[in-house]
């Protein structure tokens, strides 16, 4: 869709890493990286703790130096763009909170204005529509009044990314903006990203560890392997090749194809099984409360059996008449826990 657009932001025989004092060598990150983000696209950044995706963000936003090659901006070398130069068309925003004092929601969101404010800085009518436009887009119009301390850290993101609205960038840079957000609030955020990205033209970039979003929602996925390199591509084509697999397989994890996620094998030793008596949904939260306390749910040759009935809370019996009954999954797991001797042969009833 946006194959015939000039990027926006690009990383071309970037080597990103840190320099040490005189005489010790550089510590490289990534090398030979090349990537290109183009108007409209949602870019989402993974890869594993450490791998480098904070040190590539910050060499792609000029808050360091690469240690060889360019990042361009619009085609020009960011090296060579004066601050308010960057700032006119790239907004980065960091996830470390900003001490704004008791300034409200509107005053913040119009400090994105700051890079075409005159040395007066009075406010033109057209810094007024971004401002007003940003609250919008980002969907805390209601807020504008409010300090900024007093809300909520989803409502904080948003005002972050109205702020960073307010600049009218072509790039805009997030790092794990999503990271203190609960999954409503996430699946909320998301949309607006992929929204925005829609509406506004800007290129989004935005690191994450949610390795679920980066393949539902992202238009190109730039996956930090670990090994200094980077692999771009659409979330498909990383997932149908090896890359998502090699980068998140390790000694007790693996990437489930079916589910889009990765899957940590529980290396704790098996428990005794139990045969779950119960239907769908309260199958369903029954076994998840059997797992819980260390056994498996199993089929007819279990070495238990566990019958539910409906009810908040439900009523469950362990072996029938022989043994323990109570109400509530919370008394369920307890007694599950506590017996973790199977019974003799002749108190099974399954
Ligand atoms: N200032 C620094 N000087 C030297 N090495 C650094 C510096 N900052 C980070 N590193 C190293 O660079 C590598 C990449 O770190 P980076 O923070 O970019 O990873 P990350 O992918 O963002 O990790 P996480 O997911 O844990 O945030 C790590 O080995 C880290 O120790």
């Amino acid at each position: 869709m946006t194959e015939d657009l000039r990027p926006a932001l690009q990383a071309v025989a970037l080597a990103a890493g840190y320099r040490r004092r005189r005489r010790h060598p550089a510590v490289t990150v990534l090398r030979d990286v090349h990537l290109a983000a183009r108007p409209g696209e949602l870019i989402a950044l993974i890869g594993p703790n450490g791998a480098g995706k904070s040190t590539l963000l910050r060499t792609l936003v000029g808050a360091q130096p690469p240690l060889s090659g360019h990042v361009l901006l619009d085609g020009r070398d960011l090296a060579t763009l004066s601050p308010r130069q960057r700032a006119r068309r790239l907004a980065v925003t960091l996830t470390e909170p900003v001490d704004v004092g008791q300034m409200s929601v509107e005053a913040v969101v119009a400090l994105g204005r700051m890079p075409y404010r005159s040395w007066i800085g009075r406010e033109t009518a057209r810094d007024r529509t971004a401002v007003d436009g940003a609250l919008v887009d980002a969907g805390v119009a209601e807020l504008r009044d409010r300090p900024l301390t007093d809300l909520s850290d989803g409502e904080r993101q948003r005002v972050m990314v109205a702020r960073a609205l307010a600049q009218e960038p072509a790039v805009l840079v997030l790092d794990e903006p999503t990271a203190f957000l609960d999954v409503a609030r996430r699946i909320e955020f998301a949309a607006m990203l992929t929204r925005l990205a829609a509406t506004t033209g800007a290129a989004i970039v935005l690191s994450t560890h949610d390795l679920g979003f980066a393949l539902r929602r992202a238009d190109q996925v730039w996956l930090v392997g670990g090994d200094g390199t980077v692999t771009a591509g659409a979330p498909e084509d990383l997932a149908y090749g090896d890359a998502v697999t090699r980068t998140f397989t390790g000694e007790n994890m693996s990437f489930d194809d079916a589910a889009a996620t990765i899957v940590v094998a529980d290396d704790s030793e098996p428990g005794a099984t139990v045969r779950v008596i119960a239907d769908g949904r309260l199958r369903q939260w029954a076994e998840h409360a059997v797992r819980r306390a260390g056994w498996e749910p199993a089929a007819d040759d279990a070495d238990h059996v566990l019958s539910i009935e409906h009810g908040t809370p439900c009523h469950w019996h362990v072996d029938g008449a022989h043994s323990a009954q109570g109400v509530g999954f919370d008394s369920l797991v307890t007694h599950l826990r506590a017996r973790t001797v199977p019974l003799p042969e002749d108190a099974r009833t399954g």
